[in-house]
């Protein structure tokens, strides 16, 4: 019998990341392992305790996990055998869960949460927070809300709903969304609150206090999956043609930084792809750490460096690797179908 090998995600089990793990990985295949930060997740994966892992990478509403960014940054080279090796997107709707307070009913106590209007009413037929509308209403009155917890991302991702009737309330930012529905459940005081998933409500038996509290109904995460070493390259037929459709199927990630003070360099750089003929999705940059105002540049473009019939792919890394001061290849994988639900 085969071992089966360790899939590590951001826990505890119920956030999001689970949930993606879930939908990517056969459950019977993998032993999922849920880990306390991101940086776990590098870490085990670096180190072979794992053997996969899944990290949030973007959110289409609040933009990057810079969590994330700053581990692919890899400043120190803690972790040089890291590659992405998949991608998955899963919609995102959060809820906001506690314990339905007993008793008095809409009321808009002073340094509460204010004017929770308890409804039972469908969702609002508007796809999206208009100049900072909610778009959905409070299923209970949250005035004996206090404190709520949520990962930072989840936050960005409901601003409209929390400016509207949680905006007093005390944020506590924790690792993960689950993590968030752990803690209130714990509170014996009920006057919290969690930003979590309608699975974390199950599993943590907290109630439902507002249901799509996300700004937007199309809010969408992006996880990549990572894993140790570099996958083989895939055996490409003498007669494969090289096309945009084709490079369209895959997706790799560079990081590089470029030299300080030198007109045109980022330019340089970025022409590369063109001159290859290479379609850009994506660009980033964080802070290098090293001098204030210079960057690591995230770059995501179509083609693969592992299945590249006409050699494009491989020959603008090169091309990079002689205009950029440093750079790395991340990694290689095929393109996930976009999804909405
Ligand atoms: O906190 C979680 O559940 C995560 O997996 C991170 C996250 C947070 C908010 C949206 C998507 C992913």
């Amino acid at each position: 019998m085969h071992q089966r090998q360790a899939l590590a995600y951001l826990g505890p089990s119920s956030s999001y990341s689970h949930q993606a793990a879930l939908e990517y990985f056969n459950r019977h295949d993998y032993i999922f392992e849920a880990q306390g930060t991101i940086q776990d997740i590098f870490t085990g994966v670096q180190s072979g305790s794992a053997s996969l892992g899944v990290v949030p990478f973007e959110n289409s509403t609040n933009g990057s996990v810079v969590f994330s960014l700053d581990l692919f940054a890899d400043r120190e080279r803690t972790y040089r055998d890291i590659h992405i090796c998949g991608e998955t997107y899963l919609n995102v709707h959060h809820n906001l869960l506690g314990f339905a307070s007993t008793g008095v009913s809409s009321d808009a106590s002073p340094g509460g949460s204010g004017d929770a209007t308890p409804t039972n009413g469908p969702r609002s037929n508007e796809r999206q927070a208009a100049h900072g509308k909610p778009v959905t209403k409070p299923l209970a009155s949250l005035s004996h809300i206090r404190r709520l917890y949520s990962h930072p991302q989840a936050f960005g991702q409901c601003e409209a709903f929390l400016s509207r009737y949680l905006n007093r309330v005390e944020r506590q930012e924790v690792s993960s969304t689950s993590k968030a529905a752990e803690l209130v459940a714990q509170d014996k005081t009920n006057s919290s609150a969690a930003i979590a998933s309608k699975v974390a409500a199950e599993i943590h038996g907290l109630d439902t206090l507002a249901r799509g509290i996300e700004d937007r109904e199309d809010n969408t995460t992006r996880f990549l999956v990572i894993r140790k070493g570099e996958e083989t390259a895939e055996p490409v037929a003498a007669d494969e043609v090289d096309s945009r459709e084709r490079r369209a199927n895959y997706k790799t990630m560079v990081t590089f930084t470029i030299e300080d003070g030198v007109p045109g360099s980022l330019t340089d750089a970025l022409m590369v792809f063109r001159e290859h003929d290479l379609n850009l999705t994506g660009i980033n940059s964080r802070p290098s750490r090293l001098t204030p105002w210079n960057y690591v540049f995230f770059l995501e473009f179509e083609g693969s460096r592992l299945s590249d019939p006409s050699g494009r792919v491989n020959s603008a890394l090169e091309a990079l690797g002689k205009v950029a001061k440093t750079w790395r290849w991340l990694g290689s994988w095929k393109a996930a179908k976009v999804t909405s639900d």
